[in-house]
């Protein structure tokens, strides 16, 4: 597994359609969403999130169509067979997914696209010419992680125990060659904040310069 380095970084992309991507993935609890709010807010305009849709419940403060399109079952499978999506996954009971619109909704503002997927939605969007950034956000333990989940008081005890059973398959499949580009250990929040601007400071730079022109 590669750490500290990009691979690909400098090759240009087939199609050219603005900024690279950005996937974060990793364990559920890692501090995907932690790290992504700090970056959308100090480069405000320069990301934009990928609004995925979900099956479950909203939580407390989460806005419907800027943290989630919350839908039924039913419609969003509607959407799935209707090929609205890039990729979708059931995750711990509940179905998650990266409609085409959401991403094109960020790219018609010329902003780097940030998707926030599990592991099923990293291998599903490898089959796609998106061509991101691929990057896994991990905890430095599972009892960190445990915690963490705990401490941030979304879960059930039922869906706790899912969440921990797919993070222990998350962190053996991330292993796999080639499958990141970066992995990032969230122990230290700032550090790995730091670690996440440096893998992103060329994409960053190439969509400031083209805002000047
Ligand atoms: N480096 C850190 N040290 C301590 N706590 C952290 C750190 N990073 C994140 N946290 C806390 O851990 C909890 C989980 O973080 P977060 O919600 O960002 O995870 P996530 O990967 O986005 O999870 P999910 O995939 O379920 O959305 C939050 O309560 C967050 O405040
Ligand atoms: N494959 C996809 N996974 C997604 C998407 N949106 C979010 N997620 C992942 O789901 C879990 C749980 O998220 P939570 O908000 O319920 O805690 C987490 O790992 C996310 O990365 C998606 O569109 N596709």
């Amino acid at each position: 597994m590669i750490h500290g380095r990009i691979r690909g970084a400098g090759i240009a992309r087939a199609v050219m359609q603005g900024p690279r991507p950005v996937v974060l993935s990793g364990p559920s609890g890692a501090g995907k969403s932690t790290l992504l709010k700090k970056l959308l807010k100090d480069y405000e305009n320069i990301f934009g999130f990928s609004v995925s849709h979900t099956t479950r419940q909203p939580r407390p403060g989460e806005v419907n169509g800027k943290d989630y399109h919350f839908v039924t079952r039913e419609e969003m499978q509607k959407e799935i067979d209707a090929g609205e999506f890039i990729e979708h996954a059931e995750f711990s009971g509940n179905m998650y997914g990266t409609s085409k619109g959401a991403v094109q909704a960020v790219q018609a503002q010329n902003q780097i696209c940030v998707l926030d997927i599990d592991i099923q939605g990293v291998k599903n969007i490898k089959k796609t010419d998106l061509n991101p950034i691929y990057i896994s956000v991990q905890p430095p333990s599972i009892d960190i992680l445990e915690k963490r989940l705990r401490d941030r008081k979304t879960e059930t005890e039922e869906s706790l125990l899912k969440r921990l059973t797919a993070a222990r398959v998350d962190l053996e499949l991330s292993k796999e060659p080639g499958l990141f580009d970066l992995v990032i250990i969230n122990d230290d929040l700032e550090k790995a904040y730091s670690e996440l601007k440096e893998v992103l400071l060329e994409e960053i730079k190439k969509t400031q310069e083209s805002r000047k022109s």
